[in-house]
C-alpha cells in the first residue's frame, strides 16, 4: 500500500469511527430531547429501543407469535398510561386506558396516518388522507350506502348472497376453511350491495383476484425491486385500478344517457358527486379494504368463540332455531328477524372484545401536544392498542373468559366510555359498523341453522396476526348438512 492510500484508508476509518461513535448522540439529538421548552413538560417516558429497527422487529415478532398484548402491558407495566417507543423509525407515543383512547379518536392535534406500503397500494387520496370538511363530504357520500335505512334494504340481498355462497362452497364437503370462505363472501356481498357488481362480470372476478394480491402488500416492506412481494403486490393494484377505472367508465356512460341515478350505487354517487375518477378508485380501493377482510375476521372468530364455548353456542342456536322456524320455506331474513338476534349480536361483540380485528389506531401528531402529563411532540405518530381497556379486569372483570351477558342489558349500559373501541371513535368512527352487524348476522344464522359443525382434527383454534388475526389452517372446520329450517 502507497502512502496516500495509507492515507485515505486512515481517514475513512477516522470518519467511520466518528459516525458510529455519533450515532447514539445523533439519536438522542433528533428524539430524546428532554420536552417541551415553554411547558416544561417532559417527553412520554420509555426509550426508543435500537438505533433504526427501534422496537419494530420486537412487535412485529410479538403479533406473528400472538403475544403482542402481553408485549404491550409489559411497557404498559414498566412506563405507565403514556410512553414512548420507535416503530417503522418513527418516534412513537404509545397510550393506553379510556382516557387515551378519547384523546386519540377526538384530539384536533391528531390526524389520521397511513404507511407508505397502504398509500402505494391503495392511492393517496383515500377518505383517511383527507380531514376537515373534505373528509365530512366524502364520507358523507359512502354513508348514504352504509347507514341504517339503506342497510335495511340490503338484508334481503345479503340473505341470497350467503346462501348462494354457503350452497357452492360448504355443501358438498366435508370440511372447510372458514376465513378464506368468509373473505370471499364478504367481498361477493360487498360487490352486489355496495358496488352493483353482478355475481356474473367478469370484472368482478378479475377484482376478487387482484384485490386478494394487493390486500397483502399492505403489510409488505416497500421495496420495489423485480420478484419481491412488494412489486408483485403493487402489479396487483395497478390491474386492480385498470379494473376499477373501467367499472367508472361504464357508470358514467350509464349515467350521461340517463339509465342510472346516483343512488344506485358507490361509485355513480361519487361520480354524480363530482369527485375526479383518481380520488373515486383510491375511495373504491379503499371501501373494499376497510369493508371485507374485517367483517370476514368477525364472523370467523365468532365461529372459532362458539365452538369453544358450547354454552354460549346452544344459546346462539336457539336464538337462531326460532327465528328461521318462524319463516316459510325459502323466505328471506327481514330486518325485523335481525332485530330479534340479541344475543347473537352480544356473543359477536364479545368476540369483537376479546379479538379486535384491527389490533390498534394510529396517528400522527400535527403539533406539539399534551397528554397524561408529557408533550407528544409534532410529527410523532400516537397509536393505542384496543385490547389494552378490552382487557383491562377493572373493566371487564375476569376479561379472558367468554361471556356474551357482558354485551347484553343491563350490563352493556354499563360499559365506560371509550373503553370498547373495536370500531374506533370520534370523527372517524366505522361508517360500516351496522353493515358488518347485518352481514355477519346473516351469515352465522345460515351456517348454524344449515350445518352441524366443529373444529376439525388437528386445528387447535390458534392464531396469528399481520396484524388482522388470522387463524391457522384458516380455521378448518368439518361440516356436515341439515336441513334447511326454512
Ligand atoms: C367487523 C367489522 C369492522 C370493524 C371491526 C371495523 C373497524 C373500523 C375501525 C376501528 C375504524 C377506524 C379507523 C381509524 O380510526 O383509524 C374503521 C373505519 C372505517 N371503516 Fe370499518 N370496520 C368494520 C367493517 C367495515 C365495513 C363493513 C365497512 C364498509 C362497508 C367499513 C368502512 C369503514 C370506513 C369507510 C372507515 C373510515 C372512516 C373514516 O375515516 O371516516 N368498515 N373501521
Amino acid at each position: 500500500m502507497d502512502a496516500d492510500s495509507a492515507t485515505m484508508v486512515a481517514a475513512t476509518l477516522a470518519i467511520l469511527v466518528a459516525f458510529v461513535a455519533s450515532v447514539p448522540l445523533l439519536y438522542r439529538l433528533l428524539f430524546t430531547g428532554a420536552g417541551d421548552k415553554t411547558t416544561g413538560k417532559p417527553l412520554p417516558p420509555g426509550s426508543f429501543g435500537l438505533p433504526v429497527v427501534g422496537h419494530t422487529l420486537s412487535l412485529l415478532r410479538a403479533l406473528r407469535a400472538n403475544t403482542a398484548e402481553e408485549w404491550l402491558r409489559r411497557r404498559a407495566a414498566a412506563y405507565g398510561p403514556v410512553s414512548r417507543m420507535s416503530l417503522f423509525r418513527r418516534p412513537t407515543a404509545f397510550l393506553v386506558g379510556p382516557a387515551a383512547n378519547k384523546f386519540l379518536f377526538t384530539s384536533p392535534a391528531l390526524t389520521t396516518m397511513n404507511s407508505e406500503s397502504f398509500s402505494r397500494m391503495v392511492g393517496r387520496r383515500t377518505l383517511r388522507d383527507v380531514a376537515g370538511d373534505d373528509h365530512a363530504r366524502v364520507r358523507a357520500m359512502m354513508v348514504q350506502f352504509l347507514k341504517l335505512d339503506a342497510i335495511k334494504r340490503h338484508v334481503a340481498a345479503m340473505d341470497a348472497e350467503v346462501r348462494r355462497h354457503l350452497d357452492a362452497n360448504w355443501r358438498g364437503r366435508a370440511a372447510v376453511a372458514v376465513m378464506p370462505s368468509m373473505k370471499s363472501l364478504t367481498f361477493d356481498v360487498m360487490c352486489t350491495v355496495l358496488f352493483k357488481l353482478g355475481s356474473d362480470a367478469a370484472v368482478r372476478e378479475e377484482l376478487s383476484t387482484e384485490f386478494q394480491k394487493l390486500a397483502r402488500g399492505i403489510w409488505a416492506v416497500p421495496v420495489n425491486v423485480p420478484f419481491s412481494t412488494f412489486s408483485r403486490c403493487l402489479a396487483a393494484s395497478r390491474r386492480g385500478r385498470r379494473a376499477v377505472a373501467a367499472v367508472i367508465e361504464e357508470r358514467r356512460d350509464k349515467l350521461r344517457r340517463g339509465e342510472s341515478s346516483p343512488t344506485d350505487d358507490v361509485v355513480t354517487h361519487m361520480l354524480a358527486g363530482g369527485l375526479p375518477d383518481e380520488e373515486i378508485t383510491d375511495n373504491i380501493i379503499f371501501l373494499m379494504i376497510a369493508a371485507h377482510d374485517t367483517t370476514a375476521a368477525l364472523i370467523t372468530f365468532l365461529l372459532r368463540q362458539l365452538d369453544a364455548n358450547q354454552d354460549a353456542y346452544a344459546k346462539v342456536l336457539q336464538e337462531q332455531v326460532e327465528i328461521a322456524q318462524s319463516k316459510a320455506p325459502g323466505e328471506a331474513l327481514s330486518w325485523d328477524d335481525l332485530t330479534r338476534m340479541k344475543y347473537t349480536w352480544a356473543a359477536a361483540m364479545e368476540t369483537l372484545r376479546l379479538i379486535p380485528t384491527s389490533f390498534s389506531i394510529l396517528r400522527k401528531a400535527v403539533y406539539d401536544v399534551e397528554h397524561g402529563g408529557s408533550v407528544i411532540p409534532r410529527g410523532w405518530n400516537v397509536m393505542n392498542a384496543m385490547t389494552m381497556t378490552h382487557w383491562d379486569p377493572a373493566i371487564f372483570p375476569d376479561p379472558g373468559r367468554f361471556d356474551p351477558a357482558r354485551f347484553e342489558e343491563p350490563s352493556a349500559a354499563a360499559i365506560p366510555p371509550f373503553s370498547f373501541v373495536p370500531f374506533g371513535g370520534g370523527a372517524r368512527f366505522c361508517p360500516g359498523n351496522e353493515f358488518a352487524r347485518v352481514e355477519t348476522l346473516v351469515a352465522v344464522h345460515h351456517v348454524v341453522t344449515r350445518f352441524r359443525w366443529k373444529l376439525a382434527a388437528g386445528c387447535d383454534g390458534s392464531f396469528s396476526r399481520f396484524p388482522m388475526p388470522y387463524p391457522s389452517q384458516g380455521l378448518l372446520i368439518d361440516v356436515e348438512p341439515i336441513d334447511p329450517l326454512h
